[in-house]
């Protein structure tokens, strides 16, 4: 049987805008050294849990276990990024040496290399001078993503990483990804894309309840396909709670993920 090892694990989490409750009650696992995709539609939270993970948006209720190594890489939306911010592709990929070093330390030799070789792996070397706000967005995109590459983290949070993407550049960067959750790496992708839905190893759905069988899961809901077919547990009881904020897409997914959850 497939043993999950947890990279961070959410207990009963809120987040919130002011007064404002946008998520609630979240029971989630992140497994480490997978990819997870978080799937809702616009505005249930997913960029919000994104940055409750990356810990760059606080935790009002509940717990986030953490079991990875370091400060999690956070690839923002590349549309979040202003035209007019006076900086260069060089220097946006050295800001993922800061979470090394600090801001205001000088560059030193390991992090020029380090800053090479994710520029090298993007492919984006030659645009190393221009300006971020110049470049088109799959380019800068890759930018971002060499940014994150440069911060040398256990986990990447990638925000709608292929938005707005042509095809070539999306695939570039889902071959990046790839690559690097074949180096352990775990990552966490929001995606609107059924394509890398279908592709990820886990699956976290936020926003409106999912119908199973008549019953109602929701807001939160996970799948682990990998493990599909290796339970039969009769796990209803465990999770089956409607309104509590777990549940899953099928049965046969919902009996893996309880049986996986009480693996952990
Ligand atoms: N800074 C903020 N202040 C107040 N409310 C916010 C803020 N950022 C987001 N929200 C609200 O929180 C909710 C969740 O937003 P979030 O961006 O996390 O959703 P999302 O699932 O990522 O949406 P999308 O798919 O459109 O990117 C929305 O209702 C949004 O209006």
């Amino acid at each position: 049987m497939k043993q999950v090892t947890p990279a961070m694990e959410g207990v009963a989490v809120s987040a919130r805008y002011g007064a404002r409750t946008v998520l609630s009650g979240l029971d989630f696992v992140i497994p480490k050294g997978q990819m997870t995709v978080l799937l809702g539609p616009n505005g249930s939270g997913k960029t919000t849990l994104l940055h409750v993970l990356a810990a760059t948006h606080p935790v009002a209720e509940g717990r986030l276990l953490r079991h990875h190594q370091r400060r999690p890489a956070l690839v923002p939306q590349h549309s979040q990024v202003s035209d007019s911010f006076p900086i260069t592709v060089r220097q946006t990929v050295a800001m993922g040496r800061w979470a090394d070093r600090g801001p205001w330390r000088p560059t030193t030799r390991a992090d020029k290399a380090v800053v090479a070789e994710a520029l090298d792996q993007l492919g984006i070397a030659d645009l190393a001078g221009r300006r971020l706000g110049m470049l088109s967005g799959g380019q800068r995109q890759r930018v971002l993503l060499a940014q994150a590459l440069a911060q040398r983290s256990d986990v990447v949070l990638l925000d709608e990483p292929t938005a707005g993407l042509d095809v070539t550049s999306a695939e570039r960067i889902h071959t990046h990804l790839a690559r690097l959750r074949s180096r352990g790496v775990t990552i966490v992708q929001s995606t609107h894309e059924p394509e890398a839905a279908a592709t990820a190893d886990h699956r976290i759905h936020l926003g409106a309840p999912v119908s199973v069988g008549g019953q109602d899961f929701g807001p939160l809901s996970a799948t682990h396909p990998r493990i599909t077919g290796h339970c039969g547990v009769p796990t209803a009881r465990r999770m089956g709670r409607p309104g509590s904020g777990l549940g899953c897409r099928s049965d046969q997914d919902r009996h893996c993920f309880s049986l996986w959850q009480a693996q952990l």
